[in-house]
């Protein structure tokens, strides 16, 4: 049962008296019983390719929209590296909040939430349930924190005609910090620019919507169309997407990327997300972004946006909840999970020493994987494929020192063939990463029977749609060996029979 959510026509009013638009003849807001809290729904049949709503770009808060940027100069606006990630666009809503009723936002700021399911918010113990997930090392509290001292306060000191001091405590605290950075982490879209309007951006570009962790100095728009809401446009409006910002922290790239597209949006922001289950989507034009729908909505669904299909892990530390739903093979889980499995833990299972390399040797060729651009860690996905550059970088290291010198020769890494030897260490490895979770999935099946805290249960939910997986790569990768061994046996037995030597019949 959902409840109607009474400010909904508040707010339409407000969008409306700002130059936006909203058919309320289509859709309601309603409030959901758990944790999906607010979303809309289809009050009749609405055909694809409709437009719900439209958002004018200057009612989108960011750092581009509101005065605070040029208030305290472009130049200070630098100096404290407010241009950078997105401590500028937090700064920006501490003050537009602090202005109270007259700041244009002030009808949507009030409505946003203040607490978060995230794993930002929990305790010792309830992270120490993430254990072996790359959960925990994504959540960046510190470095977030590290920003707050070394931009933001020191930008905030300096000017008490802006932010004055008897406000400081409500307005501008690290915990209203948190709560401005979980609200961009959870509800942001990559709003491009429209060309003319101050960059020269692609006019069909497409808004992003979610931010990887307001710590990082980026947004990894990359990581957007997979993993957060795409603003994209066409010949008509275009999708625009929610503003999801991937991982890697520190990467040069985060540097290079404009946090300034990074864009709240009043309303759009309002919609859940499903895995699989996009009936609507976000298009940017010149002046607006619309929000439009992808799929016919039967009277009564609800309208859904997609936050880029995540896995588990990773909607649980943007968004504090994940998705559970049917899957193919039997069981509940989300299709869109993965295995982070890190190159130091590949490495761990080759021998080193009289049957392997010495230890300076695989240095040496790790080292090299690393110059050349290899990767660090491998992803595992749902169709069990062991990542490539795994076996590549497996294979480096059993590499006889001849054939190692023509590689570096070369300047290119194994090509990725799979034998017995590379496929019984890669079971090593995967076994080695279940290793890493302090659980059983069989002690995690008999927990999720039980009645469990919510932020228990979503840990127990991620580590063990981790887990599945890696017990499903484990016995495809036994029954490739098994079948490996079956034809070697084979070709044996007819090379016999044939009196031809394998070698020769290759
Ligand atoms: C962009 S907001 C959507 C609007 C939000 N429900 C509200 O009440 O304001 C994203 C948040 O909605 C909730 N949410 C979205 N999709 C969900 C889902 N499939 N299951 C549970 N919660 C969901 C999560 O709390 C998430 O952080």
């Amino acid at each position: 049962m959902s409840a109607r959510d009474t400010s909904f026509r508040a707010f339409g009013d407000w969008i409306q008296s700002h130059g936006g638009s909203l058919d309320a003849s289509v859709m309601d807001v309603v409030t959901f019983p758990g944790q999906l809290g607010r979303g809309a729904i289809a009050l009749k049949d609405i055909p694809e390719g409709y437009t719900l709503f439209t958002i004018p770009r200057s009612l989108t808060l960011s750092a581009r929209t509101s005065t605070l940027p040029n208030l305290l100069g472009p130049i200070k606006w630098r100096n404290y590296e407010l241009d950078k990630g997105w401590a500028g666009l937090i700064l920006c809503m501490m003050w537009e909040e602090a202005q109270g009723a007259s700041s244009k936002w002030y009808p949507y700021l009030s409505e946003l939430p203040t607490e978060f399911d995230t794993p930002m918010f929990w305790k010792a113990d309830e992270l120490e349930e993430l254990r072996g997930t790359s959960v925990v090392d994504k959540i960046g509290r510190e470095e977030a924190e590290r920003d707050y001292y070394k931009k933001l306060l020191p930008a905030i000191h300096s000017r008490q005609d802006i932010f004055s001091t008897n406000v400081i405590p409500e307005f501008y605290s690290l915990e209203r910090y948190h709560i401005q950075g979980s609200r961009i982490l959870s509800r942001s879209f990559q709003v491009e620019q429209w060309e003319g309007e101050g960059g020269d951006k692609d006019e069909n570009a497409a808004a992003d919507t979610s931010a990887e962790s307001y710590s990082m100095d980026v947004a990894d728009t990359s990581i957007g169309s997979g993993n957060g809401m795409d603003v994209d446009e066409d010949e008509g409006p275009a999708p625009a997407a929610e503003t999801h910002h991937p991982e890697q922290e520190g990467s040069d790239d985060e540097d290079e990327e404009d946090t300034s597209d990074v864009a709240m949006v009043p309303m759009a922001d309002m919609l859940n997300a499903r895995y699989g289950s996009e009936n609507a989507k976000l298009f940017h034009e010149a002046t607006a972004l619309k929000m439009v729908t992808t799929k016919h909505i039967p009277a009564g669904e609800q309208i859904w946006n997609t936050y880029g299909d995540l896995a588990n892990s990773d909607l649980l530390r943007r968004y504090g909840h994940v998705d559970m739903l049917p899957l193919p093979g039997g069981g509940q889980g989300n299709p869109a999970d993965v295995v982070e499995i890190r190159a130091d833990l590949v490495i761990s299972v080759l021998p080193v020493g009289p049957v392997g390399l010495t230890p300076d040797a695989s240095k040496e060729r790790i080292e090299w994987w690393l110059e050349e651009g290899g990767d660090d860690a491998f992803i595992l996905e749902d169709d069990l494929d062991i990542p490539e550059a795994m076996v590549s970088l497996i294979r480096l290291l059993l590499l006889n020192s001849s054939e190692w010198e023509k590689v570096r020769e070369k300047g290119k890494p194994p090509k990725p063939k799979v034998d017995a030897e590379v496929l019984s260490l890669v079971a090593q490895v995967l076994r080695r990463r279940l290793d890493e979770y302090p659980t059983s999935l069989e002690t995690d099946a008999v927990l999720l029977n039980q009645d469990l805290p919510t932020n228990k249960r979503h840990a127990v939910i991620v580590r063990a749609g981790e887990k599945s997986l890696l017990h499903r790569a484990i016995e495809k990768v036994e029954l490739v060996k098994d079948s490996q061994g079956k034809k070697r046996r084979v070709s044996a037995g007819s090379a016999e029979e044939t009196g031809q030597s394998k070698k020769s019949k290759r």
